[in-house]
């Protein structure tokens, strides 16, 4: 039995989506959509023990995050990470957290980026639907991947939220979606967005967003530092490409915004654990810079999609701190892309140039 609907090429546009007509004992499938499905790292639900344990058990268990073998990593993951780091993580992201809704706001940025890029792209005829989902925590990949199927997306294009790859990040949610696949009786078809660290139009975004920052303060910092999250060393000398594409990405900027090597610097934040971690570390630099006499700086985050715990507390909050205490008298952070206009372009011009053929 042939199908009447051609799964070798969507509707065009100004189609009517046609329905799949069967005989009647066949089961009513859905088909003939394109889903987005935008994925950032995750986040806990709640700020208390319980939701935290739960949510950073999920994270650290990822072979993909800690590398050490189980038998090494998981007495120490349950006999010391899991009874001690909830609760300093807790208190941390309540210094953040989103009171009016709730939530982290790693949550409702990612949740109003799925929003806007909805509306921005249109439903295209009925044939695009535009969703969000978390690697950790809820929503999962997996629910969001079933409810787009159910739909009748038999086509997703999965976007992971991290402009550098990294196996820790991109290769986590791509390997969180073949697992969901596994139980599909009639997958879609995956595509999922390549690493975009030199993009024009992300560079042109990230330094649009300094100028825009820098033309609204009073002063003018001395340095600017592009904090990226950290990975263990050991990681970047087996092959991930993740300290490249830092590095390009800051170059780049350097040469649109016409800054030398000493104003627009690059460092590495959020160290886990006792390995050496990549170089040189955010708050290390601050503290530096602060003891010889720097007294301006500025710090923003472009490897970080949208604002969330490891930027407005670790950055805003604590590097800002560390910075005065040895001696700087000016701190600004620049917050991330966000759902700002310039961090939709960067996505919408993503997807776009990913759907083609498609679309
Ligand atoms: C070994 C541990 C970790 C690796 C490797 C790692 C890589 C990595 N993480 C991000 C982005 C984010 N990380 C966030 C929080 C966070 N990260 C780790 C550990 C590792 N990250 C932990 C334990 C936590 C939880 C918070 C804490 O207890 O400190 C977040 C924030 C999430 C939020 O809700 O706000 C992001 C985003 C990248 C990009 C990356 C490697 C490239
Ligand atoms: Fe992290
Ligand atoms: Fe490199």
């Amino acid at each position: 039995m042939t199908l009447q609907f051609s799964s070798r090429m969507p509707a065009q546009a100004g189609e009517e989506m046609r329905a799949i007509r069967l005989p009647g004992d066949h089961p009513q499938v859905k088909a003939g959509k394109i889903g987005v499905l935008l994925v950032n790292l995750g986040t806990p639900d709640a700020t208390s023990y319980w939701p935290m344990r739960r949510y950073l058990r999920e994270f650290l268990s990822d072979k993909r995050v800690i590398e050490w073998p189980k038998i090494v990593w998981y007495p120490i993951l349950y006999g010391i990470v899991l009874m001690t780091r909830p609760k300093k993580s807790g208190h941390a992201y309540d210094e953040i957290w989103n009171k009016e809704l709730d939530e982290s706001p790693l949550r409702t940025i990612t949740r109003s980026q799925s929003d806007k890029l909805a509306e921005q792209m249109g439903n295209q005829n009925g044939r695009l639907v535009v969703d969000w989902a978390m690697r950790y925590g809820q929503p999962s990949i997996r629910s969001r991947l079933e409810n787009l199927k159910a739909q009748g997306c038999d086509r997703i294009l999965v976007f992971p939220l991290y402009p550098q790859y990294s196996a820790t990040t991109t290769a986590t949610v791509n390997d969180e979606v073949c697992k969901a696949l596994l139980n599909m009786r009639w997958q879609p078809a995956i595509r999922t967005v390549p690493p975009y660290h030199d993009d024009p139009v992300y560079i042109e975004a990230l330094s649009q967003s300094v100028e825009r920052h820098l033309a609204g303060l009073d002063f003018e910092p001395d340095v600017i530092l592009t904090s990226y999250h950290g990975i263990p060393q050991s990681y970047f000398k087996k092959g991930d490409p993740y300290h490249c594409h830092c590095m390009k990405t800051t170059r780049l900027m350097r040469e649109r915004l016409g800054m030398d090597k000493e104003k627009l610097r690059v460092t590495f934040q959020s160290r886990f654990g006792p390995e050496e971690w990549l170089q040189p570390y955010t708050d290390k630099t601050v503290e530096a810079l602060a003891k010889d006499g720097v007294k301006k700086i500025a710090v923003m985050n472009p490897g970080f999609v949208a604002d969330c715990l490891e930027t407005l507390e670790e950055i805003a909050g604590e590097a800002g701190e560390i910075f005065e205490e040895a001696g700087g008298e000016h701190f600004t952070h620049i917050p991330c892309l966000n759902d700002s206009d310039l961090g939709m372009a960067v996505i919408e011009t993503v997807v776009r140039r990913e759907l083609a053929g498609w679309l």
